[in-house]
């Protein structure tokens, strides 16, 4: 059984079943039966179908980003942007594809070599919940784009939101079983990682399950992207324009109450300008509304699960008790929902568990560097390699900076964010492949090379 709860209450809000093996097996059947007629289809055709997916994804705006708040607790003023963005990811693999799968020919000793790209066949995508909508949509619109069709595993805790995807391309009228719904208990997953229809897996989430989920898919030598957990850094040295980068930084460890993989989540300072931009990010995020995630005015929802909120409330506490200052926060709140508080931690050093963990909340550590030396060495010193930024008005030191960052993106001077024209992913323990922009397409096809005498 798949339990819905609404992490705002704590109160459930329905179960739903689980497929049987029988049932997995029949649905995987039909996605891999309905690769034939997509694959064959025309790059147009296929756009066709994602425009139409797109359109019926806005028409439902609304509704789809309430269940996202009721199912994990998104406020919804994130969630209708979440939408948008699903949809315009649909809309740019509808209009890019055809030309970043286009033909390369390679001069070689031939009269003609070239490397085409075709689809796989049926892929498997294991989703989490803290982004319901758009992480399937970065999964699934090159994927189908390329001629592959899908079956996607999203997360147990948002049953409703995930058959509402499945929905979605049914109403849009989608060819049958281009994506098929697979509401999976997590010990089926490894059957149907295994079953020889699945080509192929995409993995987001956490670093524990996706190692699973890489050894199995290498057991049976298929590929696989993973796309897993991020502590990434915010540099900030003291010729920055402060005013802005509090702002940018505070909005990046805050959205979805801190539940993004690409949050700024260590916040590393220049020391001669340390206390100053402490403060104003404590003026940042003193202001934030914390409450029901379906108000307009609320900033900071619930976290989405009570395991997660305890989790986050031992890493503050383990934190604080290694020397850390909380100068705002830290405490539990005595609420039936999974409420964390926005929490400013100070002084954290590397060997603190806010340093070393990923929080994934509204927790934001702030750690104090000598120098733009010293701030890159701690910016590196992490298990992890998802997303970086670097806040200066040197242009150059920030290249270089960039340049020495371990990271899958930088960015200089703004927030770090997905965006479906550009390549997002990670290195180290963040995982590996990429995902959006023309490298996503190319993760999920076979390149082939023609050699002709
Ligand atoms: N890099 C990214 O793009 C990205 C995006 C979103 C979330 N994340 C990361 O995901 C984590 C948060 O999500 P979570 O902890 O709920 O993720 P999770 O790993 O527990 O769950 C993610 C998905 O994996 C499935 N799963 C769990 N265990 C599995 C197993 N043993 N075999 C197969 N499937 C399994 C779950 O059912 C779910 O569908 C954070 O670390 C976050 O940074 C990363
Ligand atoms: O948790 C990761 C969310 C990534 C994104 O914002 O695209």
């Amino acid at each position: 059984m798949l339990i819905a709860t609404n992490p705002y209450s704590g109160e459930k809000i329905d179960s739903f079943p689980c497929l049987s093996k029988h049932e997995m097996y029949a649905r995987i059947g039909e996605a891999s039966a309905a690769f034939a007629d997509w694959s064959d289809r025309s790059f147009e055709e296929r756009a066709e179908v994602l425009r139409a997916v797109a359109r019926q994804l806005r028409a439902e705006k609304q509704d789809l980003a309430q269940l996202m708040a009721l199912e994990m607790g998104k406020p919804i003023r994130e969630g209708v942007p979440e939408v948008e963005k699903a949809a315009f990811c649909a809309e740019f693999y509808a209009d890019n594809a055809e030309k970043f799968l286009a033909r390369d020919t390679i001069a070689s000793d031939a009269s003609l070599s070239y490397v085409c790209y075709q689809p796989l066949g049926t892929l498997l995508g294991i989703l989490p919940w803290n982004a319901p909508l758009w992480l399937a949509f970065r999964y699934l619109a090159p994927a189908l784009m390329a001629g592959n069709t899908c079956v996607m595993k999203h997360d147990p805790h948002v049953p409703q939101t995930a058959q509402a995807i499945a929905n979605a391309f049914v109403k849009a009228g989608a060819p049958e079983n281009i994506m098929v719904n697979l509401p999976l208990e997590t010990p089926e997953v490894e059957l149907a990682i295994r079953d020889p229809r699945i080509m192929a897996v995409s993995f987001t989430g956490s670093g524990g399950a996706g190692r699973k989920v890489a050894e199995i898919a290498g057991s049976e030598i298929k590929p696989c992207v993973l796309e897993l957990g991020g502590s990434d850094p915010s540099i900030i040295l003291a010729d920055a324009d402060l005013e802005t980068a509090a702002d940018v930084v505070t909005l990046s460890r805050i959205i979805n109450a801190g539940q993004s993989c690409i949050a700024a989540k260590r916040i590393i300072v220049e020391a001669e300008i340390y206390d100053h931009f402490v403060e104003l990010l404590l003026n940042r995020l003193k202001k934030l509304q914390m409450g029901d995630p379906l108000q307009p005015s609320t900033d900071i929802g619930p976290i989405a699960r009570k395991d997660l909120q305890l989790n986050l409330h031992r890493q503050v506490e383990d934190t604080v008790a290694a020397g850390a200052k909380c100068l705002l926060g830290g405490e539990l709140p005595d609420t039936d929902g999974f409420f964390y508080p926005v929490t400013l931690l100070t002084e954290v050093t590397p060997t603190m568990c806010a340093f070393r963990e990923e929080t994934f909340g509204p927790i934001m550590a702030v750690i104090k560097a000598e120098d733009h030396e010293h701030a890159l060495q701690m910016a590196n010193d992490t298990e992890y390699g998802l997303g970086a930024s670097i806040w200066t008005k040197n242009a150059e030191l920030a290249l270089h900076l960039a340049m020495q960052l371990q990271s899958g993106q930088v960015a200089i001077n703004g927030i770090v964010k997905t965006d479906p024209r550009l390549p997002s992913g990670g290195i180290k323990g963040s995982g590996f492949g990429r995902e959006l922009g023309p490298h996503g397409i190319h993760e999920f096809v076979n390149a082939k090379q023609v050699w002709i005498k």
